[in-house]
């Protein structure tokens, strides 16, 4: 059901720029019209401005106007299953079509497990309400 999404994953995986950890990660999104965006896991010296697959498959998706996503599908360690980290949970739940979207955890093209979003981040900080902000502010 998800082969596309998964092969897609697999190949971002390969791009993965990992001079420091040498742990790949690909992943990919399925966004409302049926477009699929990828990406892999990108460090730096710096290490802290490493930059996630998850992450880099959604900005590529929003960079070219996309911004609903239907399922994503990350992998990582052939051997197991790699979730993703806090910081790509948060990125998601900002452009997840729903709280129930299926996340897909792949360890190969063959064995994946499938969680939702709420599964992973349960009770998210969603979309500040502007409103409520200025009523605080009395502005
Ligand atoms: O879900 C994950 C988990 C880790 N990484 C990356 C960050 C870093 O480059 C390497 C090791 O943590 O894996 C991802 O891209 N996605
Ligand atoms: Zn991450």
């Amino acid at each position: 059901m998800y082969k596309e999404l998964i092969e897609s994953a697999l190949e971002a995986r390969e791009n993965a720029y990992v001079p420091y950890s040498n742990f790949k990660v690909g992943s990919a999104v399925l966004m409302e019209d049926g477009s699929i965006f990828s990406g892999c896991n990108i460090e730096n010296a710096s290490y802290g401005a490493t930059n996630c697959a998850e992450r880099t498959a959604i900005f590529n998706a929003v960079s070219h106007g996309h911004t609903k996503i239907k399922a994503l599908a990350v992998v990582g360690d052939p051997h197991n299953f790699t979730f993703p980290c806090g910081i790509c949970r948060q990125v998601m739940v900002e452009f997840a079509e729903n709280k129930n979207i299926p996340i897909i955890i792949i360890k190969n093209k063959d064995e994946y497990v499938v969680e939702t979003m709420e599964d992973i981040l349960p009770g998210a900080f969603t979309k500040i309400d502007l409103d409520a902000v200025k009523d605080v502010k009395n502005v």
